[in-house]
């Protein structure tokens, strides 16, 4: 999940530190800021370029970018630089759109990093009187939380032991897959395929986190996952708005009250799936079982949080796991029916390994690098969070020879670094192969700076499902290659991306699926 504001490799990262940040080399954070602001070493951020809140305003409202902000980006660093400021309702933010800049900012983002001030979600929570989870809590609060969801999300030995529920959640995927190409006209066409996967990352996430199969892929869809879905929208769309109104403005305009209402759904949804499961846990128990199970029983059993804690805390999972990959996955399917040789070369790696439609193992998944470079070449054109933010509330922050205080917002333009042609060779192209090192079509495809790339983040604040979100995108793609060749239902369609929080196919992607029996 991304930051409101928009939304690695250690021994290379170290050697970049060393290299874009000569000041601060040998004291470290001891760098002397004022006295090298006193010196006129460094600028401020009233030295920065940037536009004004009324072009800000024209080009959202006047030029059409409110739903393509993430277009803004590259224009703005071309007529600003690659640093510049802007102010937008209660935010003062700068903006920074190379890898270098980012990594700069990355480098120095302190113990506990901030996305971006979340007051809106904290007054709904206070409200509530609901417990704070990650995206409220800050420093130690925040690490505690995060080092309980951690181990069992994050470690490779842990994750590998989703498999078996993943595969039955692709199961049901294919499943329907069938009976709505069955069903369709010409009989391969399946409408809509990110409301599918939608779907798909739903079950697939909530049969790991609450331990319960759902039925999202069934033909009826469970209640609660269709106010779930309704209720994810409402909440991030309504969320960017409501952050712009003043507090006395919650009793005069509806906007609260509908914000709080879909808070309230999200909430509710998860609390019910959470007691369903500890009522059977607690049966188990009672009659003697051992209660096993994944995710919830760990979080349960750790004793590390308290119930309060892991209701917020599994729903801000639910929140961040279903969009994130069910996306990435329609837009990998999307340009792998464009690109019929990507396509074949896809199908033949992944039947190589495993032939006969054997579902593929973890152990399996190490040697399909092109399955990998697919995912990471979707993952470059279309960052779930085209932008994500760093709050330095810790440290006053030195990025190029620009000093910043305490408590400064930054935006971090990963869309604009990852469709950078000075990284990226074509970057509009989508060319899997710039991440296979040995066949890069040229030298220049593979090289390019690692904070050019990075859609799940780098370090401690990183995402905390990367792990789970690469399996069931793996497992979900690979298999899908097993059964079926992918045509766009329209050769000629061409899907935008908008922005949404999140970066979100802009109409439908329809899909034929021809069955390769
Ligand atoms: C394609 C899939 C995904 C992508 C690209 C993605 C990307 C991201 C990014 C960029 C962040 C912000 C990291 C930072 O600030 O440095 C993030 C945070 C987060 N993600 Fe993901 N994510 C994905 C899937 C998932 C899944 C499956 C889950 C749930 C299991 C999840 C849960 C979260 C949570 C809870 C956070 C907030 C972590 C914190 O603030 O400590 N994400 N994600």
């Amino acid at each position: 999940m991304g930051s409101p504001v928009a939304s690695a490799r250690a021994p290379r990262l170290a050697a970049l530190c060393l290299r874009t940040l000569p000041e601060l080399r040998h004291g470290g954070r001891r760098l002397n800021v004022q006295a090298a602001t006193a010196a006129g070493k460094l600028k401020s951020i009233d030295d920065l370029p940037g536009p004004s809140l009324s072009t800000t305003l024209y080009w959202l409202f006047v030029k059409g970018y409110a739903d393509k902000s993430h277009l803004l980006q590259g224009l703005q660093r071309n007529l600003y630089g690659p640093i510049w400021r802007s102010r937008f309702g209660p935010y003062d933010i700068v903006n920074v759109a190379t890898p270098e800049l980012i990594a700069q900012v990355i480098h120095q983002e302190g113990r506990y990093p901030v996305r971006a001030e979340l007051p809106h979600w904290k007054e709904y929570l206070d409200l509530r009187g609901r417990a704070y989870g990650l995206h409220v809590h800050t420093g130690p609060a925040w690490y505690n939380i995060r080092s309980a969801l951690n181990p069992k999300m994050l470690k490779l030995r842990e994750v590998t032991s989703y498999a078996p529920i993943i595969h039955q959640v692709v199961g049901d995927l294919l499943r329907r897959i069938e009976l709505l190409r069955s069903r369709s006209q010409d009989q391969t066409t399946v409408s809509d395929m990110a409301a599918e996967l939608y779907k798909f990352g739903f079950e697939g996430i909530s049969s790991i986190l609450f331990e319960t199969r759902l039925g999202c892929l069934q033909e009826e869809i469970p209640k609660d996952t269709l106010r779930f879905i309704t209720a994810v929208n409402n909440m991030l769309t309504l969320s960017e708005t409501v952050v712009l109104f003043p507090r006395w403005s919650r009793g005069v305009l509806p906007l609260w009250n509908r914000f709080v209402q879909a808070w309230d759904d999200l909430y509710d949804v998860a609390r019910t799936l959470i007691d369903r499961r500890v009522a059977e846990i607690e049966a188990q128990v009672c009659s003697g079982e051992p209660a096993e199970g994944m995710y919830l029983t760990y979080l349960l059993s750790s004793d590390k949080l308290s119930r309060a804690e892991v209701y917020i805390s599994l729903t801000e999972l639910l929140l961040g796991g279903v969009d994130t990959t069910s996306n990435t996955l329609s837009w990998a399917l999307y340009h792998l029916a464009k690109d019929r040789s990507a396509q074949d070369r896809l199908y033949s790696e992944v039947n190589s390994v495993c032939p006969d439609r054997r579902e593929p193992t973890t152990d399996n998944l190490t040697m399909m690098p092109y399955l990998k470079a697919v995912i990471k070449e979707t993952l470059r054109l279309y960052p779930v969070v085209p932008g994500n933010g760093r709050f330095i509330s810790e440290n006053e922050v030195v990025v190029e020879n620009y000093w910043f205080p305490k408590k400064t917002q930054f935006h971090l333009c990963h869309y604009a670094a990852c469709h950078d042609e000075m990284e990226f060779v074509d970057p509009e192209r989508f060319i899997p192969d710039r991440w296979l090192r040995d066949v890069a079509p040229s030298s220049g495809h593979y090289r390019h700076h690692p904070y050019s790339f990075i859609p799940f983040g780098v370090g401690v604040r990183a995402c905390v499902g990367k792990r789970v979100a690469e399996m069931e995108m793996y497992f979900a793609l690979s298999r899908l290659m097993q059964h079926y060749e992918v045509q766009l239902e329209d050769e000629a369609s061409v899907v935008e991306p908008k922005t949404r929080t999140l970066l979100i196919p802009a109409k439908p992607i329809n899909l034929r699926f021809l069955s390769r029996a």
